[in-house]
């Protein structure tokens, strides 16, 4: 008998175009169904079996950095492992930005063509991220993969003194092997954070900006999503990056 999970192939967008959120300010993409139930499971198994120094424990998640940490903003030059890269990156890499713009993608223009950065935060229910924006170091497209649990992400705008708006002004809703990819505008003048809720309420096609693009909007039909662990991979890619040969030739002189 066949196994049902090597027949559940993932169907990508024929582009971006397609799984545009369209009531956000600036370009957001979610796509459902990004990685197969195997891959996910693989993923899952990978991160499970790094080795144990590689969590760091903060008080509200976990988290895992590869290569490794920034320092000063800048990557201490180092491959992805290939499990983080492959089919991930790859498949990133193949979804055009529109039809009439076939040859270009998300990464296109950043300066190493491609993510070279991931963190992974894995969640516990009643466990989130406070807001905040991910800064200068990295150019400005983030491409989250989801897996786990769904949850909702809030994207909140800034007051005139500089506090955050006490509500999230959107909310995407993130379901299990789904790609969210956040540009432009969100990324750079909007902050993004998740609640510390155990379960996502008031879930609608009013109240959540990526309803029409769900692959499974029935499972919220009474409005609410009970959280389990979640883990996300955000991909980045960082600005610079230095090379350990120019690093050693500096400590030699
Ligand atoms: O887990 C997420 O979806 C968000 C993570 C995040 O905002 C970050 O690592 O900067
Ligand atoms: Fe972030």
């Amino acid at each position: 008998m066949a196994d049902s999970n090597s027949a559940q192939l993932t169907r990508l967008p024929a582009s971006l175009e397609d799984v545009k959120i369209t009531s956000l300010p600036s370009s957001t993409y979610y796509i459902a169904n990004f990685i197969s139930e195997d891959e996910e499971r693989a993923l899952l198994q990978k991160i499970a079996n790094a080795p144990k120094p590689k969590w760091r424990q903060l008080t509200k998640r976990r988290l895992q950095t590869w290569p490794s940490d920034l320092s000063k903003d800048t990557l201490l030059e180092s491959p992805l492992p290939v499990w983080l890269t492959m089919p991930i990156i790859d498949r990133i890499l193949s979804c055009p930005l529109s039809q009439t713009n076939a040859d270009c993608n998300v990464f296109t223009e950043s300066p190493h063509k491609a993510p070279n950065h991931v963190l992974i935060n894995e969640y516990l229910p009643g466990q989130g991220i406070s807001p905040h924006k991910d800064g200068a170091a990295y150019y400005p497209v983030v491409c989250t993969v989801s897996l786990g649990s769904s949850l909702c992400l809030g994207l909140y705008g800034s007051n005139d003194d500089g506090t955050i708006e006490g509500e999230p002004r959107w909310r995407i809703l993130q379901e299990p092997r789904s790609l969210l990819i956040t540009t432009g505008d969100l990324y750079t003048n909007y902050l993004h954070g998740i609640e510390e809720i155990t379960e996502d309420v008031n879930l609608n096609s009013d109240s959540i900006a990526n309803w029409h693009l769900l692959s499974s909007p029935e499972k919220f039909v009474r409005g609410q999503s009970s959280r389990q662990t979640r883990t996300s991979l955000t991909y980045r890619d960082v600005l610079k990056v230095s090379k350990l040969g120019s690093k050693l030739a500096l400590f030699k002189r």
